[in-house]
C-alpha cells in the first residue's frame, strides 16, 4: 500500500505520525511510504533519516494527500487536511470528533475511512492507542500545574511539594483511568496531597492497592466532586467516556468557592473537557482565568514532548497500521478491536457515542460498508 505522512499543523504539534523506525517497519513489509519533507524535523530525524530506510521524501502536503491510499497522522485534521481527504483513502489518527462538529462534517464530505486512534480497543477493554498519550499527559498534568501555580504566572504562589513544616499542594483527579494514574503518580512522588475520584469502584479499588495508603480514593458523586474541588489547590480533569463528549462534572458556579487562584488542568478537553469553563488552548498561550481560577485545557500536551511521544505513540500504532498497510478495509472487518477505531466511512458515522454527541445520524459498520 501506498501510505502517507504530512508534517503536523497544529499549533507547537512537534509529533510526527510515523517515526524513522516505524517506515522501516512498513518497508520492509513491502509498503511504500511517502514522508513530507520535514514532518520529522520536531523529533529531530531528518529526510535522510527516512530515505535511508526506504521512505521516499515529498515537498508538500498536498502530494503527500495525492499520492497515498493511507494517510498516518497524530492530531485530528484541520480543515486544510480534510478538504484533501478521499473516498477509498483510510486516515489513521487522533480524531476526537465528538466536541467537534466541523471536522465531522468534513470527514463525512470527503468520503474518506477513518480509523480513531482514541476508540481503537484491546482484549482487556483497554484503549491501546490513547494510553500511551495519557500516559504522557497525566504525567506532564502535574508539570503544568506547577507552572500555573507559580505567582508569577497568576497562581497561588505554592510549591506542589511543599517544604518541611510546610504543608503541600492538595490535589484532586478527577477520573482515575490512565492520565489520573500518571498524574497521581507525578503527584504522590512530588509529595502533594492527592485525592483521586472514579465512577468505577472496581477501579477504585486497584488504585488503593496502587497507592498502598499515599493518594486517596473517593467515588464520584456530586458530594464528593465538590468537596474535593473546593478544598483543592489543583483539580486534574482526567475523565472519559469513549468518545463521547467528556462530562461536566465542575460548573462555573462552583469556582466561587474554590480556592482563590487555584489551576484547573482540564485534560480531557480534547473530548470537550469536563469543566464548564474549559476551552482549548495551545502551548503557545496555554492558560487563562476565570473568576479568579486558572484554566490550563492544552489539546494536544503530548506534543510538547515529541522525542517521548512519537516513539510511545508508534510502539502502539504500529502493529495496527501494519494490518491496515496489508490487508486495506479488510483489517477493520477482521479485528474487532480495529473496527472499534472506526468513526467515519463513507460519509457514514460509525461510532455510536460520537454521533450521539454530535447529534448526527449513526450507522452501523454493516450499513455503512454494505
Ligand atoms: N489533552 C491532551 O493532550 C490529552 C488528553 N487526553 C484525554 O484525557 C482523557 C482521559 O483519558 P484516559 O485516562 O486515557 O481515559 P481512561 O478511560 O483510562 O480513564 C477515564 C476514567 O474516567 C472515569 N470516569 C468516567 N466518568 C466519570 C465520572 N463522571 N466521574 C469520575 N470518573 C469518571 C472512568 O471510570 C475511567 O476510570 C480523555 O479525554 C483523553 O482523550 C489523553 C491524552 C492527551
Ligand atoms: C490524545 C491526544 O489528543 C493527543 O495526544 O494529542
Ligand atoms: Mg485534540
Amino acid at each position: 500500500m501506498k501510505v502517507g505522512v504530512p508534517k503536523e499543523i497544529k499549533v507547537h504539534e512537534y509529533r510526527v505520525g510515523l517515526t524513522p523506525g516505524a517506515v522501516r517497519e512498513y518497508v520492509a513489509a513491502g509498503h511504500r511510504v511517502m514522508i513530507e519533507t520535514n514532518a520529522g524535523a520536531g523529533i529531530g530525524a531528518t529526510d535522510d533519516d527516512y530515505r535511508i530506510v526506504g521512505g521516499t521524501i515529498l515537498t508538500s502536503a498536498a502530494e503527500v494527500f495525492a499520492s497515498s491510499e493511507m494517510i498516518v497522522k497524530v492530531k485530528e485534521p484541520q480543515p486544510s487536511e480534510w478538504c484533501q481527504l478521499r473516498e477509498n483513502q483510510i486516515l489513521f489518527t487522533y480524531l476526537h470528533l465528538a466536541p467537534d462538529p466541523d471536522q465531522a462534517k468534513g470527514l463525512l464530505k470527503s468520503g474518506c475511512t477513518a480509523i480513531a486512534y482514541e476508540t481503537v480497543t484491546d482484549p482487556h477493554g483497554g484503549l491501546p492507542l490513547l494510553a500511551p498519550m495519557s500516559e504522557v499527559a497525566g504525567r506532564l498534568a502535574i508539570e503544568a500545574a506547577g507552572s500555573a501555580l507559580k505567582r508569577s504566572a497568576g497562581g497561588r504562589g505554592l510549591l506542589i511539594g511543599g517544604v518541611p513544616g510546610v504543608q503541600p499542594a492538595r490535589i484532586a483527579v478527577i477520573g482515575g483511568g490512565v492520565v489520573g494514574t500518571h498524574a497521581a503518580r507525578m503527584a504522590v512522588g512530588l509529595g502533594a496531597e492527592v485525592t483521586i475520584i472514579d465512577r468505577s469502584i472496581v477501579r477504585l479499588r486497584e488504585l488503593d492497592e496502587l497507592f498502598e495508603g499515599r493518594a486517596r480514593t473517593r467515588f464520584s458523586t456530586i458530594d464528593s466532586v465538590e468537596e474535593e474541588v473546593f478544598a483543592a489547590d489543583v483539580v486534574i480533569g482526567a475523565v472519559l467516556v469513549p468518545g463521547a463528549s467528556a462530562p461536566k462534572l465542575v460548573r462555573r458556579s462552583m469556582l466561587s468557592s474554590m480556592r482563590k487562584r487555584a489551576v484547573l488542568v482540564d485534560v480531557a478537553i480534547d473530548q470537550g473537557g469536563c469543566f464548564e469553563t474549559s476551552h482549548p488552548t495551545t502551548h503557545a498561550d496555554p492558560t487563562y482565568e476565570v473568576d479568579g481560577i486558572i484554566h490550563y485545557c492544552v489539546a494536544n500536551m503530548p506534543g510538547a514532548v515529541p522525542l517521548t511521544s512519537s516513539q510511545a505513540l508508534n510502539n502502539a500504532t504500529l502493529p495496527f497500521g501494519l494490518a491496515l498497510a496489508n490487508k486495506g478495509f479488510t483489517a477493520v472487518l477482521e479485528n474487532p478491536h480495529l473496527r472499534a477505531g472506526l468513526n467515519v466511512h463513507r460519509g457514514r458515522l460509525t461510532y455510536e457515542a460520537a454521533a450521539e454527541s454530535l447529534g448526527l445520524p449513526f450507522s452501523p459498520i454493516e450499513q455503512a460498508a454494505a
